[in-house]
């Protein structure tokens, strides 16, 4: 896996990502590969994913150095590349980054020698019935959020569009596509359709279509279930929802999930990946499905992602259970598996 070029993404408020930025850089400098900083923050005007891996010279491979919200803003801007995209843990919780700022050098090592396991991830794309756009004057109310917002996205060129089918829109969402309540004081009430059938109509605060990955974000925190990063689905989750229905429903991969504006329902926002990126009216909807295109994540060795959730969601066991004995190992690794259990994903065996 040749590596031309590096676009680095740094958390820029964080002294410990600054520094490690410069170790990036001195790597790069050292073999010979280029490397551009793409400031997602600039002061003014934010660019789409296209104009910024236009501008950083299109790089092959993307590094973040920052925390989940640091990794979801350099994956959309991978992804318009298929770029590798690699993510140094600087952050709070470092849920979706891989490696820790003490291994960088080691990790760009790593894939320069072709010494990596590279992990598909699925994304989430959508067509609406109209361009989403952010009306101006709520530009002003972000001041309070997290700085310049990005731009509406364009219309897919590259697909059919218009007509029944709606407007083809480049957006990509490694976590989640929300829509959500725009006025504190009203809820939305939204039609949801899965594979076009309708489910239930919800008056709630939001709705979220999230991916296995994302399945630990806000669906997690709305009561939705944990699905292995390996698994292909999408989770449908209400945000407290008005009505004694209130569980989440996974569909399967080719499934898409529509969600549609009641006539005399309030404004929603859309979020993608926690990014507000357009306002939804009375009748609007879109349809959120799997992107064909899929995220490559840099891994250094086999994920453990159970072992993650534990440790990063500070999982408690019962304290009768604590009481009752100790939790030894299901297996035993030392030996390779029997034939029966040899298809399974188990923890790495000897050797
Ligand atoms: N109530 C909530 O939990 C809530 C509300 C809004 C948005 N979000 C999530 O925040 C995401 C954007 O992240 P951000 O860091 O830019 O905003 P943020 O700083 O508001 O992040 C929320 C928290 O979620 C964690 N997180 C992000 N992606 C994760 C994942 N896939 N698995 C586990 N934890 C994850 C972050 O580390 C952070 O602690 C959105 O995609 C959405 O899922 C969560
Ligand atoms: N290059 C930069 N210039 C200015 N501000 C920056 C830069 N990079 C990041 N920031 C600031 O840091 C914030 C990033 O917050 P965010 O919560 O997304 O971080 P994170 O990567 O998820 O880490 P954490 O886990 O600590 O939340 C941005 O809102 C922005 O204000």
């Amino acid at each position: 896996m040749t590596v031309n070029r590096v676009g680095l993404v740094v958390h820029g408020g964080r002294a410990e990502a600054v520094a490690a930025a410069r170790a990036v850089r001195a790597w790069c400098a050292e073999h010979a590969v280029g490397c551009a900083d793409i400031d997602v923050w600039q002061e003014g005007a934010r660019h789409s994913a296209r104009e910024e891996m236009d501008s950083a010279g299109d790089p092959d491979l993307v590094v973040t150095l920052g925390g989940d919200g640091t990794f979801l803003r350099g994956a959309r801007l991978a992804a318009e590349n298929d770029a590798l995209v690699l993510g140094v843990d600087l952050g709070r919780v470092g849920f979706l980054t891989e490696v820790p700022a003490t291994a960088v050098r080691a990790a760009l090592d790593a894939v320069r020698e072709e010494r990596i396991d590279v992990e598909s991830r699925m994304l989430l794309t959508l067509r609406a019935s109209c361009r989403l756009e952010v009306p101006a004057q709520m530009e002003a109310l972000l001041r309070y959020g997290r700085g310049p917002m990005l731009p509406p996205p364009r219309v897919r060129t590259e697909c059919e569009v218009g007509g029944d089918w709606g407007v083809a829109l480049n957006v990509t969402a490694l976590n989640d596509v929300v829509v959500e309540k725009l006025a504190r004081d009203r809820q939305v009430s939204v039609a949801v359709y899965l594979a076009g059938r309708l489910l239930a109509c919800y008056s709630a605060d939001a709705l979220l279509v999230a991916t296995p990955t994302g399945s630990t974000a806000y669906s997690f925190a709305a009561g939705g279930p944990v699905v292995s990063p390996r698994a292909e689905g999408l989770v449908f989750t209400p945000v407290a929802p008005h009505m004694v229905f209130n569980r989440s429903v996974v569909a399967a991969p080719d499934e898409p999930v529509a969600l549609r504006v009641l006539e005399r329902s309030g404004q929603a926002a859309v979020s993608i990946d926690g990014q507000l990126r357009g306002v939804l009216s009375p009748g609007d909807w879109i349809g959120v499905y799997a992107a064909p295109r899929r995220l490559k994540a840099v891994r250094l060795g086999p994920t453990d992602f159970y072992g993650r959730l534990r440790e990063r969601m500070n999982l408690t066991d019962a304290p009768a259970a604590l009481a009752d004995g100790q939790a030894a190992p299901l297996w035993p690794v030392r030996t390779p598996p029997p034939e029966d259990l040899a298809h399974l994903a188990l923890p790495p065996g000897p050797g």
